[in-house]
């Protein structure tokens, strides 16, 4: 890849689109650009269009999504499903229109069916039924990882499907209602220590299993696939390696130095018993993760702390 080509990051203001950029900035990349969702709603088909017609980008970076935690994923099942679509729709066809020749979606393991085999493998896609309080989110990246996949098969052209397990890192979103588990545990343990040690209440039963990965090496698997193309339609990213959410509360805790109680609500969901993804295919290309758990909630911590003052209480 040429260090002037044209490359279009889509939610580049987001926290893997921003991740993304650094690096490709600190490689060299010259040429990028992106659009907050003030200056190009991408829901708008027509605007999308015009947009690729008028910049000419060469190839797209798709990380411009609706995202959320379990609460918000089920409590607003058509904003997941239908925004979604739109946005990547949109992009994905309208670059096709354009004859943009590259295309990296990115999904998410919640495309995988909710009891399948452990570690998941790509070919479990569409084995099964999916688990409720994402499916309509994951029936949307699931459009998109096939829209890709056709485009594929029938214009030969280069458009791939990255699927991602549970991200964190800088510029995560810490809202407690539409957050994923990793930064509102963060922000929990550390306004409870703030506060003389106050208990912390988490959701659901810390039963279930999840694997994070640090955005950075996600904004580097990312570079991978723009860097090489990649033989195959759909790759995991992810660590290998997976916890009980009662284990990533523990590490949160000691992590931030709160020395209260932890309070488990049972009203919330749990969600999926398990998503621990198999990685083998990206590892044989030759991407592998860097940042260990500890390590990445450390620098999540310490961002968090730097950007304490600028967090907006709702995102949704
Ligand atoms: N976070 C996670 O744990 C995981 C994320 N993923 C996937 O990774 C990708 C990036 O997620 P992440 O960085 O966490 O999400 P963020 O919420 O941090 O960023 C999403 C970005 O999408 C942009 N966006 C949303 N709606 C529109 C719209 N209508 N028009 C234009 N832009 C829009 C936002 O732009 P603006 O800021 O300008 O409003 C925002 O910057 C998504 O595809 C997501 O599904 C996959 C697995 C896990
Ligand atoms: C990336 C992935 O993210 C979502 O799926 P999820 O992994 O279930 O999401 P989560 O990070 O919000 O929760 C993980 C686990 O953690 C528990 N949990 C405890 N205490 C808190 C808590 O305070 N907040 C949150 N959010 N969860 C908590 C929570 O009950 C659950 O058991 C998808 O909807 C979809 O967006 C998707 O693809």
């Amino acid at each position: 890849m040429k260090k002037d080509t044209k490359i279009y990051i889509a939610g580049h203001r987001g926290m893997v689109g921003s991740a993304v950029w650094r690096t490709l900035e600190k490689k060299g990349y010259t040429n990028l650009i992106g659009r907050s969702s003030k200056d190009l709603d991408l829901k708008n088909q027509e605007a999308v269009l015009d947009f690729y017609q008028t910049e000419k980008p060469e190839v797209v970076i798709d990380a411009a999504a609706k995202v959320g935690g379990i609460l918000a994923n089920n409590n607003f099942p058509y904003q997941f499903l239908m925004e979604n679509m739109q946005i990547q729709n949109n992009l994905i066809d309208s670059a096709l229109k354009s004859g943009i020749e590259k295309f990296i979606f990115l999904g998410s393991s919640c495309i995988y069916p909710k009891f399948a085999p452990q570690p998941l493998k790509e070919e479990y896609l569409l084995t099964d039924s999916l688990e409720p309080t994402n499916e309509w989110y994951a029936i949307a990246k699931i459009t998109g990882v096939k829209a890709c996949e056709a485009i594929r098969k029938q214009f030969q052209k280069d458009y791939v499907s990255l699927m991602p397990t549970n991200l964190y890192g800088t510029h995560d979103n810490f809202d407690l209602k539409s957050s994923h588990v990793l930064p509102a545990m963060i922000r929990k343990f550390h306004e409870a220590k703030m506060n003389n040690n106050s208990d912390v209440t988490l959701w659901g039963s810390g039963t279930p299993m999840r694997e994070f990965l640090f955005v950075d090496d996600m904004a580097e698997a990312v570079v991978y696939a723009l860097e090489n193309e990649l033989p195959e339609y759909l790759y995991n990213i992810g660590t290998g390696e997976d916890l009980t959410i009662k284990e990533l509360a523990e590490t949160i805790q000691e992590v931030t130095g709160h020395q209260g109680t932890i309070v488990w609500d049972a009203d919330k969901p749990d969600g999926t018993p398990r998503k621990l993804m198999d990685i083998s295919k990206m590892h044989n290309l030759g991407w592998k993760h860097k940042v260990d758990l500890k390590q990445g909630i450390e620098k999540t911590y310490t961002w968090f702390l730097e950007n304490i003052e600028n967090f907006k209480e709702v995102k949704l």
